[in-house]
């Protein structure tokens, strides 16, 4: 996928002192103007004027299906293709004016399979554009480390080489890189595809935390509609013939699709998908008896008679969960070590989508959301989720004493 010139930022290029990044730089505007690519040789153009204006700060993701055109869209802003017609503006101005290799180092570019350099190390790789721009060795450690340590990787991965690293770590180095001078721009070309499911999902967490601070104007290619509307501020959806069906926030693509195209791409479950709109901190989150082994089981009984979810649920000594009791765990006198089910774990920034995954995939429908440390600060209910869903502007008030949000802690 990557070749030489197509490294991030364009690493094959000359030095350039003038280009050095400077901290806190300020994120691009982004201005797609009639922009067409037609191919030499192809009957048809690829791209036939596309008009799209991306606010600093925001994630566009291009999405659509196999050959529609998305790749080619995110190459033409960086000049690895250059387009056969129209303009392409960076904060008003078009992207011709520098030469290529300029414009590419301060624009940072994840590819999938990361386009690390094979035998350069961990550190050598996330360096390879402040040392084109000459910065000082200091700096340079200084940044590399900075960098390691924001994408969540240790610093004895520094030394290392590519294949001495997981897909995930990889890839967490990609993005490293890419950030390294902290690019106005950042183009993402299915970044997270070839990775597990589970990784993957950490990964888009983790950057969209990142991005909460970082707010780079990010163009991020994707054929997956759900990883679209998570990731996406706005969503540019692309049909075959390079021609945009929708350009639309997450929810007003999902809410008012503009056609039956985009209504199939979506798909049937919109419903659902809107879960992927929401925030584990945006609902009122409930209460319960938290317990210790050996805590005897009457105290425990007697606590759930006023608790909002019958279950107790055992933590350890630093708050963090270890399983629901039910009637059954609590006949003896006290509650015994071992007994219990599992327990569901969520963050306050998870998306409730893959929340409510996971409290389905569990015996006792109600996840325990954990801080940073894995300590408890709530719990979350599968009926608080699926209230979420429910028609119409106003959430319905739960008919049970106690059983929902508005009752929370
Ligand atoms: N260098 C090229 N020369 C000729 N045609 C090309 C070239 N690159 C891409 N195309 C064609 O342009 C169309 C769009 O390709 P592009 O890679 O941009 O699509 P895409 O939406 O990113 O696809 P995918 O999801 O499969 O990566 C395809 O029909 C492809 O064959």
């Amino acid at each position: 996928m990557s070749t030489p010139d197509q490294t991030p930022s364009g690493a094959a290029a000359a030095a350039s002192p003038a280009s050095a990044a400077s901290p806190d730089r300020a994120p691009a505007q982004l201005e797609f103007v009639d922009v067409v690519k037609r191919y030499p040789g192809a009957s048809a153009a690829t791209i036939e004027s596309l008009s799209l204006d991306v606010p600093a700060g925001e994630i566009l993701v291009l999405v659509g299906p196999s050959g529609c055109g998305k790749t080619t869209v995110m190459r033409m802003v960086n000049r690895m293709i250059e387009p056969s017609g129209g303009q392409i503006l960076i904060d008003g101005e078009p992207n011709t004016t520098r030469p290529a290799a300029e414009l590419r180092r301060d624009i940072g570019y994840v590819i999938q399979q990361t386009g690390l350099f094979p035998h350069r190390t961990i550190a050598e790789n996330v360096a390879t554009v402040p040392k084109l721009l000459g910065w000082p060795k200091a700096r340079i450690a200084d940044r590399t480390a900075e960098l390691l340590e924001l994408v969540g990787l240790d610093p004895e991965f520094a030394g290392r080489y590519p294949a001495q690293l997981s897909g995930g770590q990889r890839q967490r180095v990609g993005v490293a890189r890419a950030l390294a001078v902290d690019p106005p721009l950042m183009l993402m070309d299915e970044p997270f595809g070839a990775i597990d499911p589970i990784t993957r999902e950490r990964l888009q967490n983790e950057f969209l935390r990142l991005q909460e601070t970082l707010k780079r104007t990010i163009v991020f290619v994707t054929h997956d509609i759900d990883e679209a509307i998570k990731m996406g501020d706005r969503i540019a959806v692309m049909r075959p013939g390079g021609h945009l069906a929708q350009y639309a926030t997450p929810a007003e693509l999902l809410l008012s699709p503009a056609d039956e195209f985009v209504e199939q791409f979506v798909g049937a479950d919109r419903a659902l998908k809107r879960l992927a709109l929401g925030r584990v901190r945006d609902l009122r989150l409930e209460e319960t008896v938290r317990v210790r082994y050996g805590d005897p089981t009457a105290w425990v009984r007697e606590q759930l008679r006023t608790s909002q979810v019958p279950y107790p649920l055992v933590v350890d000594a630093d708050g963090r969960p270890l399983a629901w009791l039910d009637d059954d765990d609590l006949r003896g006198e006290r509650v015994v070590e071992g007994v219990g089910s599992a327990v569901a774990t969520v963050e306050r920034d998870d998306i409730l989508r893959d929340a409510f995954s996971d409290v389905l995939a569990h015996r006792v429908q109600f996840a325990a959301v954990v801080d940073g440390h894995g300590a408890v600060i709530g719990i979350l209910s599968s009926d608080a989720v699926a209230r979420e869903l429910a028609p119409g502007p106003a959430p319905v008030e739960p008919v049970e004493a106690g059983a929902g949000p508005g009752t929370g802690s």
